[in-house]
This record gives C-alpha cells, structure tokens and sequence, in this order.
C-alpha cells in the first residue's frame, strides 16, 4: 500500500503506523466522530486526514482519523473486525512542538550552545535521494494524567506519501506544523519559536549535586529541541556571574525573550537582583518572564511553581520543570524588599522570592551546612540536635497585617527640602551632592550600560542611607538628571528634589514603609509584639524547599507574606510535631495556639537584640541585625503552564 502512514508512539515511543490512501482530494472537515473517507481536509484552522496503521501481527490496517484543531489534535481509531472505536484527544496546551521532514534516523538532541535549525524552525533536513518520498510529522505531546499526577511522554509520527513528489509531501506536512503553532499561538502560547527572540539559559555547574551540566544535556536540551526554542545558554563561572551578567547585558529585553534559570534558588536570587538593579528594571521585570529548572539542592521555588500551576514535581523535577519553562505562558509572582541594617558586607536592599528567616529553621538549615556531604539527612540530624538544645531569641517582630490600611505616604524629601531652604549651611553637610546625569544625546548604547554597572550600586547606597535616617520613605534618589538642568537654575531646592524623585521613582525600585531606622508606630497599623522567640520564619511560596510545604495557602502573587511566629515556651512535643509535618503541610494549628502564629501581612520588621544569632534570606545568611521586608505584588512574571 502506497498511502499515507501515521507512526503513532502512544506512550514513550511505542509505535504503531499509520497510513492513508495514496491519493488524495479535498473535502469538508468532519466531525471527531465522523470518520470520512477523504484525505486532507482543510480550512483556516482544521487539518482532518485518515490515515491507516498496519498491525503485522494481526494482518489488518487499523483505520484512523486524525483531525487538527484549535483544542488539539483528535486520533479516532477503528478497527473492521469489532467495530470498536477509540476516541483520544491531544490538548494542544499538551503539545511542546512539531517537526517535519524526512524520518528522522534518531533522536534529535540538543546542544550545548545556540540551537539553530539551518532548514528553518521545525524542518529537517532533505532526504537522501535513495530514500523514499514520504514527509513525516512529528508531534512531541506530553500527556498531562491525574492521579497520580504526571505528564506522559507521547510522540505521534504522521507520515505523508500521497504523492510522488517529495516536496508535495512535504508542503502537506508543513501546513500541519503551521497549523499546530497556529493553534497554540491562539491558545495564549507564546512559544518561544514564535516570538524571534532567544531563551536566555543561565546555568550553574556547581549546584546541587554539581551534575547540571550533564541533567541539563541529557534532560533539557532535548525538549528545547521538541519545542524549537532557540537557547543561548550561558554556564557561570563564579558566583556572581549571572547577576552581572543580567544587570549589564545591553540588549537583554531585544534578544531575550526570557531568562530560564538551571540552578538552585541561588542562582534565581542573583537573577532577580541583578534585573533590579538595572536602570530599566520595572521594563525587565515585566517582558522577561523568569523561569526555574531545579537543579539545585532546596528548589524551593521550582517545586512553589509547579505546585501553583498544578504541575507534576517528582519524580522527574528536570522535566517538569522545563516543559513548565517551554509552555509560553506566564503569572505574575510577587518579590519582597529586604532592608537590612548597614554595616556589613552584603547589599543593603536586596530583592527576596522564598523567604525570611530568624531562629530554628534558619538555624538548621545554616548550621547543618557543614552536614552537607551527607544530603537531604542533614536537615533530619541537626534538627534533633537542635529540639535537643533548643535556643530562643529575644527581640521584637512588627508586621503590617493584610487587612491594615496602608500608612499614608508622607513627603519627607518635601519636609528636608523645606528645611533646607530655611537654613541652608545647617543642612548642606547632610544632602546628597547633585550629580549630573550626561546629557540624552551623549547617553549611546554603550555609555548607558557603563553607567548600569559602574555606577548603580553607588547611587542606590548612597541614596537609601541617606534617606533611611531622616525619612519615613526608604527610596527617594536625589539625584539630578537631564530634565532638571535647563531651568534648574529658576528651580527651588524642593522643586529639584521633588522633581529628581519623580525621576528616581521610575528607575530605582522604591520602597513604601518607613525605612529601618525609622520607630514604627501602631498609629499606623503596625502590630508589634515583644519577647522570646523560637522562630520567626516568614515565605512568600509555598515551598521553602521541595519537601517543605510551608505556607500552603500562599499564592505566587497574592501581595501577602506568611510570617510564622513561635513563641518560647512552646513543648518539644510540639515543635517536633510541627517539624515531622511540615513536608505534608499540616504543621500548622487550626484554631488559636498560644506559641504558634501564622500571620498574613504586607510588611514586617524583625529586630533582634543581641548580636548572636542568624537571619537568613531565600535560604542564604545575611547580616544579623534589624531587617524589614515589604511585599511587591506581582513585581515579576514567572513561566507557568496556564496563565497568559
Ligand atoms: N560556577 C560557579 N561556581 C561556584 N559557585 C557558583 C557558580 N555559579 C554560581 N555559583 C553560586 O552558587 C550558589 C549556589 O547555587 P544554587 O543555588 O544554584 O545551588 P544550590 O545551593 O545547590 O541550590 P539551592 O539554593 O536550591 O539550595 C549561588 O549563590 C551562586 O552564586
């Protein structure tokens, strides 16, 4: 039989062929359920062709119809001798990509570097000229099944021979793959084939178990290929290394199109953090969705997202986790401002995805780094030790809740200004030296990125210590820019203040709380509660890690942290009952409990007394001291299989 041929692999490449007659006319697109006996049928949005399977063992060609649509594609199999029909629809939100082409002798991988078609994005290479004249589809779907909830590896292979002519064959083959991006454009899929742009990879070789590399080669590459996205993957060298390479990439929003992190929360932290330090952050954070490969030890995040978008995690997390990156779609995630106190080595406002940590968890997570050889049993072992040898802290924790009114925003710069202009000499020492921007036209390509990494972290420190001290807002920038210079000569020093803030505000990220050093007041809606802590443990996803389902009611941008507060005096029982179910997610009370707390709030501010102890933030440790933090609803946008 000289006819068309559908290679159908159900599940993990289980073949079967199918094949329709050779020759082929038009006719009206039929119902899933109505078989006809046509071949191609063709409208604006539906492809519909049979096709026929031989099945050598039972001597019989099964008959089936494969039909393209806007919901996906639709096999519908018969058999003559039962009559018995089989009805399967491919979700098109199930479909990672297509490819046409000759048959393909093996499995295409992907490289390590910019994968590029050289015959265009889904086509192969021609045929050999011995070879025979059929064009061959394949369409790489991963069937998403509940209970348990996994994604099924599924490839259909659609071979067309109605013609002799190969590039008749071929063309046919074509109009399907267009069809299928079609209908997934439509479907809210910006596939990354699509939009011209690269995915940007950043991957890190050390995380985890230090195999990124290779998980990355054996287990992304591949699908990167199925889903025609063009990569440039970028392995770091140090730490540090995507962060500068985020803040001062040039042309990141023309060429990216977005930034896919193969790492551990780590990693993700410096992305995040380099993309806000960029002069075009609020730009950034809204074009470049952001997504995560778990490749690290906690995957805090990655395991949050699919558990967000009901997403398998284990256990294949890699894979998931990409076909998630691939799907071209994306959700709003919020992003915490952390101000910490001055005077260490790490940065003084930093941009937070995970959480917030003070006392035991932070403890043991910390101190049983030095456990590290031994894996995920570290945590295990030094959370004994430590229900064993329970520490408390003393100190006072503040949160804004939920429900509170946000406090009005004052104008302080507006109040310095005043005093300023009253008595001049008495605060000069204490205003910022205006400092000129160069002007627009002097401002090129290669200048402006200069002026992001070069100068960025000086004006953001100078900035928010000055301002911290003598404001209730924590970001005002007084800077002069371009705008300010024709009349500033005619301006008042409020007006170039006010005038340099309305300017910053746009190009700096801003904070709306007082800053640290600023008393709060209940005034304004702050609750403050004083006295001996065991924890106080606030996150803004519901994982900390992949097995720790802490917040379980938080939403990727639902503008709320989730501060757990647990007070001394509380029994080991309970503690040791909170930590054994904090993997289920039950650890915490239903009712009222008097040492265990669970408070939604927009802010807080930890502040503890003393200098022993340890705060940590998405899992790294930072300074000890006073820290606040500040929710910023759906800052960014994470990569997501429903969504936009
Ligand atoms: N090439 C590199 N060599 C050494 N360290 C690196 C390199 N690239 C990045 N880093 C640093 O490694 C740190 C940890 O990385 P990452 O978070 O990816 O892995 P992890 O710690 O195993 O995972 P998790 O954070 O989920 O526990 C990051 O803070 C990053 O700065």
């Amino acid at each position: 039989m000289t006819a068309n041929e559908a290679i159908s692999e159900e599940t993990m490449l289980r073949k079967q062929s199918i094949t329709p007659p050779e020759t082929s006319t038009p006719s009206p697109s039929p119902s899933p359920s109505t078989p006809t006996p046509t071949t191609i049928s063709a409208s604006d949005s539906e492809l519909s062709e049979i096709f026929f399977v031989e099945n050598s063992r039972r001597k019989q060609s099964i008959k089936i119809q494969v039909k393209l649509c806007p919901e996906g594609v639709y096999l519908r199999r018969e058999t003559d001798e039962d009559d018995h029909i089989n009805e399967q629809l491919i979700r098109i939100d199930d479909i990672i990509g297509s490819r046409y082409g000759p048959r393909l002798k093996k499995r295409a991988r992907g490289g390590l570097n910019s994968c590029k078609n050289p015959n265009g994005p889904g086509q192969e290479a021609a045929p050999e000229p011995d070879s025979d004249n059929s064009a061959y589809l394949y369409i790489y779907a991963y069937l998403k099944k509940e209970k348990p909830l996994r994604r099924v590896q599924t490839l259909r292979i659609l071979r067309f021979r109605s013609s002799n002519d190969y590039g008749v064959n071929l063309k046919t083959a074509e109009t399907w793959h267009r069809t299928i991006r079609q209908h997934k454009r439509s479907n809210g899929s910006s596939s990354p084939a699509d939009t011209g742009k690269q995915l940007l990879i950043l991957l890190n070789p050390k995380s985890g178990s230090g195999k990124g590399r290779e998980l990355f080669q054996k287990q992304v590459a591949p699908l990167l290929t199925e889903a025609e996205a063009q990569y440039d993957l970028q392995i770091t060298t140090h730490p540090q290394y995507a962060k500068e390479f985020v803040r001062t990439r040039k042309d990141l929003l023309e060429r990216y199109s977005g930034i896919v992190v193969a790492s551990g929360d780590g990693l993700f932290y410096e992305v995040l953090n380099g993309l806000m330090e960029r002069m075009d952050w609020r730009r950034a954070c809204r074009e470049l969705p952001l997504g995560i490969i778990p490749c690290g030890s906690g995957n805090g995040l990655a395991r949050s997202v699919a558990h967000h978008c009901n997403e398998p995690y284990e256990p294949k997390p890699i894979l998931n986790a990409t076909l998630t990156c691939i799907a071209g779609k994306s959700t709003p995630m919020d992003v915490v401002r952390i101000e910490l106190a001055p005077g260490g080595d790490k940065h003084y406002v930093m941009y937070s995805f995970l959480s917030v940590g003070w006392g035991l968890i932070a403890d043991i997570d910390i101190e049983s780094e030095r456990l590290r050889s031994i894996g995920a049993q570290r945590f295990t072992l030094w959370a004994i030790k430590r229900l064993i040898t329970l520490r408390t802290y003393k100190g006072k924790v503040y949160y804004l809740r939920a429900t509170a009114t946000p406090p009005k925003k004052s104008e302080p710069v507006v109040e310095m200004a005043r005093e300023a202009e009253e008595n001049p000499q008495a605060n000069r020492s204490s205003l910022p030296e205006f400092q000129d921007l160069p002007e627009e036209d002097e401002l090129d390509a290669d200048h402006f990125a200069d002026a992001i990494s070069l100068d960025r972290s000086v004006y953001r420190q100078h900035a928010d210590s000055w301002h911290s001290a003598m404001s209730r807002r924590t970001a005002y920038y007084s800077l002069g820019g371009p705008s300010l210079r024709s009349n500033r000569s005619r301006m008042s020093i409020t007006q170039r203040i006010e005038a340099a803030n309305a300017e910053f505000a746009e190009t700096i990220p801003s904070g709306t709380i007082p800053g640290l050093q600023v008393p709060l007041s209940p005034g304004d809606g702050w609750v403050c509660e004083e006295g001996d802590f065991v924890m106080v443990h606030a996150a803004y996803t519901t994982h900390l890690s992949s097995d720790v389902f802490f917040a379980p009611a938080s939403r990727l941008d639902d503008g709320l942290i989730y501060l757990v507060i647990i007070r001394s005096g509380v029994s080991r029982h309970q503690l040791a009952n909170f930590m054994l179910s904090l993997n289920t997610g039950t650890h915490l009370p239903v009712g009222e409990d008097p040492f265990v707390k669970v408070v939604a709030c927009r802010a807080f501010r930890i502040e503890p007394t003393g200098s022993d102890g340890i705060l940590v933030v998405d899992g790294e440790k930072v300074d000890y001291g006073p820290i606040q933090a500040e929710v910023m609803p759906g800052l960014i946008n994470v990569m997501t299989t429903s969504g936009q």
